[in-house]
């Protein structure tokens, strides 16, 4: 296992420790997310925990029923107890870039629905300035016309060779330092066609942020 696998897993079990018989938990999607979904149901095996899981992706719902985890139909999901999800990138305000694995639409849909939402990540994941590119599930109708949209917005659209799980576009959009996240998510919220993007602004209310060694965990309102 390498070093950062080692740091993820350790983020990903304490993050489980708050998991609690009877509640519906939303798992993640991603290398992290992947170490809970194997961690609860080792919880499952070992200590009976009853749990029952909705997912962010196809990935994360073969992984959650390979795991033991009896799993509720994407379209029966209403609420969630307690969201454990990865991201690419996190800033000190808890704001995220998420969807590098193409997730985020299904990931917003969970984290949105849930009661509270756990971001679990490695050394390597909290930033100053969130910079990444941006991924966003774009309806393919609406491709060149979102395109010329991010353009306008300064952006550099690169559209993936796979589709996202819904059979829609992703595109990864180079913004350079994202100095108004919120603005930047307005403006997109409010672009036809574009069914959803990364940025997870309000979502997170705690961090799990793992090393080799330990785990730091912060509240939202330290
Ligand atoms: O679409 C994927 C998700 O947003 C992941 O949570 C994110 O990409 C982080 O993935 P990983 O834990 O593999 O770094």
């Amino acid at each position: 296992m390498t070093t950062g696998d080692i740091s993820k897993r350790k983020a990903a079990e304490a993050a489980i420790a708050e998991v609690t018989s009877g509640m519906l938990v939303g798992l993640g999607t991603g290398s992290t997310a992947a170490f809970a979904i194997s961690g609860l149901g080792r919880r499952i095996a070992e200590e009976g925990l009853t749990i029952t899981a909705a997912g962010t992706s196809l990935a994360t719902e073969a992984a959650a029923r390979a795991a033991g985890i009896p799993f509720l139909a994407f379209d029966d999901l209403a609420a969630v107890d307690l969201c454990i999800d990865g991201a690419d990138e996190i800033d000190p305000l808890f704001r995220a870039i998420k969807g590098g694995g193409g997730a985020m639409l299904r990931e917003k849909i969970v984290a949105s629905a849930a009661t509270r939402m756990i971001c679990i990540v490695d050394a390597s994941k909290p930033v100053e300035t969130l910079s990444r590119a941006l991924p966003i599930e774009v309806l393919s109708f609406a491709r060149a016309y979102v395109e010329g949209a991010i353009r306008c917005l300064g952006g550099d659209p690169v559209i993936r060779p796979a589709p996202s799980d819904q059979g829609n576009l992703l595109i990864d959009c180079a913004f350079g330092p994202i100095v108004d996240p919120e603005g930047l998510a307005r403006t997109l919220d409010a672009i036809p066609g574009l069914l959803g993007h990364g940025l997870f602004l309000s979502e997170i209310d705690a961090l799990y942020i793992g090393d080799e060694t330990s785990v730091a965990r912060r509240e939202r309102h330290d």
